[in-house]
Formats: structure tokens, sequence, C-alpha cells
């Protein structure tokens, strides 16, 4: 395991062979590191890529903090080698390590955000389903489609038309007093903020098509950087976000 720069040969550039995570840094701490930790773990056992040391790995991340609150991305990249797309002989993993800045998501947060939904469908590979891979060309499109709209964000359906995510984040619905999230078999990245508030929650996973939300009181988006962050519209229907509000504060105790 190398942390390094980039090379013209690493597989995560040629051909998204490997990995990411995107955490958030507060009061100079990486947060939830354990779940960011375990989806990789899961990531480079079902895509066949060597582990990287773990323990070092952590202490890597930490090392990396300049800021009380900042955005650190983790790449993990099968490695690189020559042409082709076979894996075997690959030289890694690589590691990259990068920080950012962290965005403000404080009005979204407070005031809710407004989704359509999107075009664009999101392909069925149960190989891939729920990894945070490197093969991000759908969600860049569907950025494009969000930057052509007046929308905060839209909600995406995979090509069976199950409602899956938004184009950065999971989705969680709130129907007669109970929570529920799209089941991730298909499609979808499995978010450490899903899977915190899941350990925090009774929450069913559901493959529900758009008239299912027919029946649904209120909405949230969340990612490990914006948190959650309620749904008050989505295309024409208004939602009342006290529901999810009443959540952030009790996820504040
Ligand atoms: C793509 C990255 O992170 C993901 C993208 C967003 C976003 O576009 O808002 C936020 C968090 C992650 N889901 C990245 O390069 O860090
Ligand atoms: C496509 C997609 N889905 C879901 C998520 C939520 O993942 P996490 O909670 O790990 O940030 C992200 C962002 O990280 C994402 O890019």
């Amino acid at each position: 395991m190398q942390v390094t720069t980039p090379s013209v040969g690493d597989r995560s550039f040629q051909f998204g062979d490997g990995l990411f995570s995107t955490i958030k840094v507060t009061d100079g701490r990486p947060e939830l590191w354990a779940l960011h930790q375990s989806r990789l773990q899961q990531g480079v056992e079902r895509l066949g890529i060597k582990a990287p040391d773990w323990q070092q790995l952590a202490i890597l991340v930490q090392q990396a903090v300049t800021a009380e609150s900042q955005v650190i991305k983790v790449v993990i990249s099968r490695g690189h080698a020559g042409r082709g797309y076979s894996p075997v002989g690959v030289d890694g993993p690589d590691i990259y390590i990068s920080t950012a800045a962290l965005p403000d998501y404080q009005l979204w947060q407070q005031q809710g955000i407004r989704l359509d939904v999107a075009t664009l469908q999101l392909a069925c590979q149960p190989a891939l389903a729920g990894l945070k891979h490197n093969n991000r060309l759908e969600q860049v499109l569907l950025k494009q489609e969000l930057a052509a709209t007046e929308w905060d964000d839209l909600l995406v359906l995979d090509q069976l038309g199950y409602i899956t995510e938004a184009t950065a984040a999971n989705v969680f619905f709130y129907r007669q007093q109970q929570w529920f999230t799209p089941q991730l078999q298909r499609a979808g990245v499995a978010g450490v903020m899903r899977a915190h508030l899941m350990a925090q929650l009774a929450v069913s996973e559901v493959n529900w098509t758009l008239s299912e939300l027919e029946q649904v009181d209120a909405m949230f988006l969340c990612n490990a950087l914006c948190g959650v962050v309620p749904v008050r519209q989505l295309q024409q229907r208004i939602f009342d976000i006290s529901a999810v509000q009443q959540l952030q504060q009790e996820l504040l105790c």
C-alpha cells in the first residue's frame, strides 16, 4: 500500500477501478470513520482489490486533517499496470487522500430543498450495487441534468422504475409514523449516513415506484457531508418538514 499521486497507469484513472469515501471532519476528527472503513472493506472484498493496512489508513486519514471542519476524500485504487482491463498482476492498492472545504448546507438543513424526478435512470448491476466505486459517470450526467433546472436536487430511479436515491445522497420517507428507505440491491450507493441513521431508527428497506409517494408524509436526503436535509417539495407536492426537523433535533441529543 502506498499513498501516492496518480500516475497515468492508475486503474482508477483508466477504468474507475477503485473505491472512494468522502468524510466530514468535525472538531478535527473524521466523522463516522468506522462506517467509512467498513464500506471500503466491503468494497475491496467485493471487487477483489488487495486490502490496504486499515490501521495505517486510519492514521493517514487523521494525519490529513488540517482544519477543525473540512472534507477528506480517500480513494483506494486497485493500483497501476499496463494496458487492458485484466486486474491480474496489478501492483496495488494505491491510496489517494485529499482535502477540501466543507460546503455550507445550513440553509438546506433549516429550510429544506426542492426536488424534481431525474430523467436519467440508474443501471441495475447487483455486483456493484451499494458500493461507492469510482465509476461515477451516471452521477456526472445527473448533476449535468440538474444544472439545467431550477431544482435543488433530483430523485433518481433505477431502470426498473424503483426509487433509489438522489444525485449524491440517499433518501428516506416518512409514512404513517414509520421510516422507509430504498433497498439498494440493484443500484445506488449505501451511504454511511444512511447506515448511521438505520442503526438508530426503525427503518424498512423498500422497493417503491413513484406512485408509493402519494401516501408519504415527509422525506429527507442524507449524506456524510450534508447530514439530514428535509425535502419541502417534490415536483408539485409540498411537504410539511416538521417530522424531519424533529428527527434532526433527536439526532443532536
Ligand atoms: C463525489 C464526491 O462526493 C460525493 C458527492 C457529493 C456532492 O456532489 O455533493 C457529496 C458527497 C459525496 N456523495 C467527492 O468527490 O467527494
Ligand atoms: C450517489 C451517492 N449516493 C449516496 C451518497 C451518500 O453516501 P454517504 O452517506 O457515504 O456520504 C453519496 C455521497 O456520498 C453519493 O455520491
